[in-house]
């Protein structure tokens, strides 16, 4: 192990000790990573489901403009916009506590006669709360990676340029560089209930991105981030986040981890163009209806051919085809079945059922297409939705995904009012053993939906991850 990767490693456990979640035998370490700084490596063979760390933020706050949570402690009961004109929204309890004081006394140290304070002031939370972290924290923010590209850093602008407030330039300074570290490695973290919120999570931080994932994470009750294995992990191989949306196909993924995380993924999936024969990137020939691909997906702006007669169309060209499609159909939710037949009937002749366009479209069609109100044939159809997306998510080779557990559910739902109303749809899908495997993805997830609460009763599981971690 080098230097750095020894010194981030000690921090680390700092971290964790300080936070009660340290654990001597440690299924993961901090290595060079033969992709880009800093990566975390699996100690021993991990089998999948298990826990390979327990994270704990050392800033937490909202991510939008949230006006009915509560900024301290998130809940929404009763809140009122503070009083004292620092632009937050808190619940009375909050609203006389310490935390919030702090808080409210440092923007109004800021204020002169000329400031205007928003409720905008909530997106600047996060890294406002920077400045009340003590030398440890402040240390584990600053061995992290930060995003210096003029587009970070916002918040600052915010509260200066907008809400005319006068930071002095310390302060100023460690805010942009919260900001910066925080735009590279803040997590979005759901709570039981409510909006998400932004945490920053030293060491989850190190976990650099592939396509092909191997872990996947939930949060409890008091913002931990539990790591999971979701799928065999052997010992000495890096442990990979997803950092983009699992079913955007290549150009997109690359196209947007470039722009917000500045880097260009080269992992096996971005290799390949048929992205594991899934072909989520294919548009149809308009000569024979062959499958256009990238040549090379590795290539920005490269060329697309034909898979069937070689015919060549600019990358340009498809970028601009897929948007226009996905524009076309991205508001149309009401009386959601005309649209989608709208959109078979308009996409058809462009691009295949296995397109990102299609795939994002029957994605939408599942949560639209609601509960026992929709007709058989509705539900039929949401049927096919779930099992075509689960099926892709099974050829991308990402294991035990939040999305696989969010979609077994839902199948489950749907399986089991299929069959109240006499329909069967396919017996290879069993509702019970389906139900079993979502209850065991979204283990220890606070944000569980209540029948799977109830399976993880039934079968008198611990859902306090404490019982299984140490
Ligand atoms: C959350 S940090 C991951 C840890 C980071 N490698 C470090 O040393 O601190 C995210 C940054 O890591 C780098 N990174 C992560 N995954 C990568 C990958 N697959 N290829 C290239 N760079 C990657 C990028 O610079 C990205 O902005």
């Amino acid at each position: 192990m080098d230097g750095l990767c020894h010194e981030t490693e000690k921090i680390i456990e700092n971290h964790l000790r300080r936070r009660g979640i340290w654990k001597d035998e440690k299924l993961w370490e901090v290595g060079k990573s033969r992709f880009s700084g800093r990566g975390v490596y699996a100690t021993r063979d991990i089998q999948p489901g298990e826990i390979i760390f327990v994270d704990s933020p050392v800033i937490l706050g909202p991510r939008a403009i949230p006006e009915n949570t509560c900024v301290s402690c998130y809940n929404d009961t009763n809140i009122v916009l503070c009083p004292m004109s620092c632009g937050l929204y808190l619940c009375p309890s909050c609203l006389d506590g310490d935390k919030h004081s702090q808080e409210c006394a440092k923007i109004n140290s800021w204020k002169t006669e000329k400031s205007f304070v928003t409720d905008r002031m909530m997106i600047c939370l996060a890294p406002i709360r920077s400045l009340f972290l003590d030398d440890s924290d402040r240390e584990s923010i600053s061995m992290l990676e930060a995003h210096r590209e003029p587009q970070h850093g916002i918040e600052v602008d915010l509260m200066k340029k907008k809400m005319l407030l006068e930071l002095c330039d310390e302060e100023e300074n460690w805010i942009r560089l919260t900001c910066a570290v925080l735009d590279a490695n803040s997590f979005e973290v759901l709570p039981k209930t409510g909006p998400t919120l932004r945490g920053l999570f030293p060491l989850s931080s190190l976990l650099n991105h592939s396509c092909v994932p191997n872990v996947m994470h939930v949060f409890d009750e008091d913002h931990h981030m539990i790591l999971k294995a979701a799928k065999p992990i052997k010992k000495g191989e890096e442990i990979f986040l997803t950092y983009s949306r699992i079913l955007w196909c290549t150009l997109s993924r690359r196209t947007h981890l470039l722009r917000t995380k500045h880097f260009a993924c080269e992992c096996p999936r971005c290799h390949d163009p048929t992205e594991f024969g899934t072909n989520l990137s294919a548009m149809l020939c308009e000569s024979c209806s062959g499958f256009v691909l990238p040549k090379n997906p590795l290539i920005f702006n490269g060329v697309w051919t034909c898979n069937s007669c070689d015919r060549q169309v600019e990358e340009s060209k498809i970028a601009f085809i897929m948007s226009v499609l996905a524009k076309r159909f991205s508001d149309v939710d009401e009386d959601h079945m005309k649209s989608f037949d709208l959109f078979r009937s308009k996409s058809e002749k462009i691009i295949p059922k296995c397109n990102q366009v299609s795939l994002e479209f029957m994605y939408r069609t599942i949560w639209i297409l609601g509960g026992a109100e929709l007709s058989d044939e509705h539900f039929q159809i949401k049927g096919e939705c779930l099992k075509y997306v689960l099926d892709v998510l099974m050829k991308l080779d990402v294991g035990a995904s939040k999305m696989r557990g969010l979609l077994l559910h839902e199948l489950y739902k749907c399986q089991k009012e299929l069959i109240s109303r006499g329909i069967v749809m396919d017996e290879k899908f069993n509702e019970d053993e389906i139900l079993e495997e979502a209850a065991e993805i979204y283990m220890f997830d606070v944000s569980a939906p209540e029948i799977i609460k109830n399976v993880w009763k039934k079968k008198n599981l611990s859902t306090d991850w404490n019982d299984y971690f140490f």
